[in-house]
């Protein structure tokens, strides 16, 4: 199963995504449908709401009167809170059936107006975002769907903000031009991303790009920090630290468009028992060394015990989003190398231009050649000089001192 979040506010088309990935056999979860099954007369939701606010939010049928709830709900936070905290818990616990539910090989879209004010989005394996800014958005509410001006613009008050749900997308769906644009860019979504990362996550195969060089993109950062908060999110405390590392790291480094993540963990047993919590966010195990990770042959000179260089490897199955994400033991030599050779990059100028040369080597050496060889290529072509390349961040660390605080 994949598990999608779709999110914006009020008013900025995710109904219209939603039905469009249902057409095409997303199976939808939808918030706001939830919201109002969960108050229908005769349920302990509504009655709970009778109790907080008053048999005035009632219509004489007996049924809620939505715009009278709405009135007292987005007068004022307290109010709003009350609401939410009788009304999110039963959401909760319906969205949990519907998705159990579901079959194996689903991809579940789940509808949440408030999954960034509620800090789910790390719990998604992708969150899509749809976009309109704030006036244009008040203009069709109140235009096409009759809403009043103060009531669209309190609960966009009680929302988050743009940037807030910005630092959150993976995908950034802008609705500012037609409706039909936009069904479009949701197909679009479904057949270039969706399908083949639900393939992927199924099959347990990372998304591998062939091993190009592109220019150092400051998205990456903000890529990093999503893929961080997601791994943060499904590792639990069963991690010690989780790092942003490699080139994409190094402002102003040339790299391949794969982000690189290390996961520290307490000893390998723990990194084994991650396999299926990261599967499930859609980081599936690699099994076999695919990446260009330094000493990844495992065997490195002067380590008495080249088994403390063993690591366990997950790729990101989105192929809208590369990620490597290596398991390593906290404190032993890769782990640390691994935080040290992306500090020593950093912080040294002419080390970093001798990389940025191996690297177009090893570019080259890839060129023609199709995935696995294209990547063997590259990490054969590199590996020679990451071996001198421990050595200098070794004598690096002492003469700096450096620590991996
Ligand atoms: C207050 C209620 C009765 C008003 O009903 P109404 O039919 O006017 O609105 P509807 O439920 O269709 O929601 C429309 C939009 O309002 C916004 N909205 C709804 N509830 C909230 C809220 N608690 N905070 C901020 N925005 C909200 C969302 O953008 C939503 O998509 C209703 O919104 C409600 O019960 N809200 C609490 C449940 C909730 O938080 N739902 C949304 C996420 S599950
Ligand atoms: N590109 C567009 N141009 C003009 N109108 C649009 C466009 N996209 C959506 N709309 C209209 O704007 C309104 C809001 O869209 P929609 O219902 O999909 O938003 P929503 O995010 O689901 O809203 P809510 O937060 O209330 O659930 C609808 O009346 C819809 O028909």
């Amino acid at each position: 199963m994949l598990n999608i979040g779709l999110t914006g506010g009020i008013g900025a088309g995710k109904s219209t995504v939603s039905k469009t990935l249902a057409s095409l056999g997303a199976v939808i979860v939808d918030g706001d449908l939830i919201a109002r099954e969960v108050v229908e007369p005769g349920t302990p939701g509504l009655a709970a709401l009778v109790e907080k606010f008053g048999r005035n939010i009632l219509s004489d049928d007996g049924s809620l009167n939505r715009p009278a709830l709405a009135a007292i709900a987005f007068a004022d936070d307290e109010s709003r809170q009350a609401l939410n905290s009788i009304v999110h818990p039963l959401v909760g616990t319906r969205r949990q059936e519907l998705i159990d539910d579901a079959a194996p090989d689903a991809i579940v879209v789940q509808d949440i107006p408030l999954l960034v004010e509620t800090g789910a989005a790390p719990y998604f394996a992708l969150v899509v975002i749809v976009h309109v800014d704030v006036e244009e958005r008040l203009r069709r509410l109140i235009e096409i769907r009759g809403t009043a001006e103060a009531d669209a613009r309190s609960r966009i008050a009680a929302q988050a903000t743009d940037e807030q749900r910005r630092a959150v997308a993976d995908v950034w769906l802008d609705n500012s031009g037609s409706e039909s644009d936009l069904r479009d860019a949701a197909r679009t979504l479904w057949t270039e991303r969706l399908i083949p990362f639900s393939e992927n996550v199924r099959a347990g195969r990372a998304a591998r790009p062939l091993p190009r060089l592109v220019d150092w993109n400051e998205n990456w950062v903000a890529d990093a920090q999503r893929v961080v908060a997601r791994l943060s999110a499904a590792c639990g405390d069963a991690v010690t630290r989780i790092d942003h590392i490699g080139s994409t790291a190094v402002t102003g480094m040339p790299a391949k468009d794969v982000i690189d993540v290390q996961v520290s963990v307490r000893d390998l047993g723990a990194a084994d028992r991650l396999r299926e919590p990261l599967q499930n966010i859609g980081f599936p195990r690699i099994e076999h060394i695919t990446t260009d990770d330094p000493k990844s042959s495992g065997v490195v000179p002067g380590e008495a015990d080249p088994g403390l260089w063993q690591k366990r490897i997950h790729g990101s199955a989105d192929p809208g989003r590369p990620v490597n994400v290596h398991l390593r033991v906290e404190g032993w030599p890769g782990q640390q190398f691994a935080l040290a050779f992306r500090d020593w990059i950093r912080a040294d100028s002419a080390a970093a231009q001798e990389y940025v040369e191996v690297k177009r080597r090893a570019e080259s050496a890839a060129a023609g050649l199709d995935y696995p060889d294209a990547i063997a290529a590259y990490v054969d072509t590199k590996e020679p000089w990451f071996e001198t390349a421990y050595d200098r961040v070794q004598r690096w660390i002492v003469d700096t001192g450096w620590t991996d605080g």
